[in-house]
């Protein structure tokens, strides 16, 4: 299968020299060594990924994929399938919540639409990247050709070559897709060899009962596909276009030098598998929050990520991720302004003192 070009480059790592110089800077801005905690290390980590030792956020990257999932065939969500293209309408119209925060953070919103079964209205903001109405019934059969899964991956490979060509600091991958949460367990137990009951949980409401009878569903599909372990096969069988894309755009912002910040349990799927097929993916991806969805803890453990907040979220579309870019802005706020003890005339921690 022909693999976007992208991708034949192994990602470079972060900028150690960026890292160093910012660490430093911490080190002698007016304040004890450690108190902004996290702040500091996010300052640090940004410098790295952005081999700039005043990192900054003010042009933000975000693309949301959308598809639809033959998996909801098997009664495993809240909602109708419809809502999947009636929500790419309200992404374009505004009314999303990632379309507020978008506007509130400055940030690009595009929208990718890779396939759903309603139509969906040709609107400005919105790319028609259309594969097929659905993917398969990933329970049944594959959810994917490998066709199907090479488009996928480009067009998210694409996303990301807009963001390097917009230049931009930060990427954020967005999901929407009814069922993805089906699909997204479903690979997460592929890969990590996890037991669905692990894995599975509410998306955007089952109760237990529904919960328990999604996990058979997953339990079917991870049976079907037996002991595949290349990570693409997996995502050719279990896979959604959008998470697909997210993939791909994870691994070409990876290899463009783009900084991601992963939202919450749909796009951590993709983020992992990203970091299956290239481990080196990792160090550019960064942690906005934990979500609600019961199985994320699992992933963000895998992933060996701390995310920056916990807030109850649980809806995709990378709202979270959205949402903790005001404290990586602060983070980076904080780094570049703040005085030097040098600077403002304030003593620094006495030599030979308390230690
Ligand atoms: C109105 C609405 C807006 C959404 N925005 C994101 N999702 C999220 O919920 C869906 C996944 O949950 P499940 O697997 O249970 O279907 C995805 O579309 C995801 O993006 C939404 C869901 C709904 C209903
Ligand atoms: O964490 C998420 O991304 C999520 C959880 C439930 C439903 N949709 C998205």
């Amino acid at each position: 299968m022909p693999l976007p070009d992208s991708w034949s480059q192994q990602p470079a790592s972060p900028d150690a020299r960026y890292v160093e110089l910012a660490r430093q800077r911490q080190q002698v801005l007016t304040k004890p060594p450690g108190s902004l905690g996290r702040l500091e290390q996010a300052a640090i980590t940004l410098a790295g990924l952005q081999a700039n030792d005043r990192p900054a956020l003010d042009r933000i990257h975000i693309s949301v994929f959308a598809g639809d999932h033959g998996v909801c065939d098997e009664g495993i969500s809240a909602f109708p399938q419809a809502v999947t293209a009636q929500m790419i309408a309200n992404f374009a119209s505004g009314g999303a919540a990632i379309s507020v925060m978008a506007k509130e953070l400055g940030a690009w919103l595009e929208v990718i639409n890779l396939g759903t079964v309603e139509p969906a209205a040709a609107l400005s903001g919105v790319l028609d990247r259309t594969i097929a109405p659905a993917t398969a019934n990933l329970a049944q059969t594959d959810a994917m050709t490998p066709s199907q899964l090479e488009a996928a991956l480009s067009h998210g490979d694409e996303a990301a070559d807009r963001a390097r060509r917009a230049g931009a600091q930060l990427f954020i991958g967005g999901d929407m897709g009814i069922g993805n949460t089906t699909s997204a367990a479903a690979l997460a137990c592929a890969l990590l060899g996890r037991d669905p009951d692990e894995l599975v949980g509410p998306g955007t409401g089952l109760d237990a009962r529904g919960v328990s009878h999604k996990s058979d569903v997953v339990r079917r599909a991870i049976g079907r596909i037996g002991n595949t372990r290349e990570p693409l096969d997996i995502l050719q069988a279990l896979g959604g276009f959008e998470i697909a894309a997210l993939t791909g755009a994870i691994l070409g912002c990876a290899a463009r030098g783009i900084p991601v910040l992963v939202d919450g349990f749909i796009v951590s799927a993709a983020a992992l598998m990203a970091v299956h097929q290239q481990p080196r993916a990792r160090e550019w991806l960064l942690f906005a929050h934990q979500s609600a969805e019961p199985g994320h803890k699992t992933l963000l453990q895998a992933l060996e990520a701390e995310p920056l907040l916990e807030l109850g979220m649980r809806l995709g579309e990378g709202s979270g991720a959205a949402v903790a870019v005001p404290l990586l802005r602060a983070a980076c706020a904080l780094h570049n302004g703040m005085a030097t003890f040098e600077a403002a005339g304030v003593s620094n921690r006495s030599e030979g003192e308390a230690s």
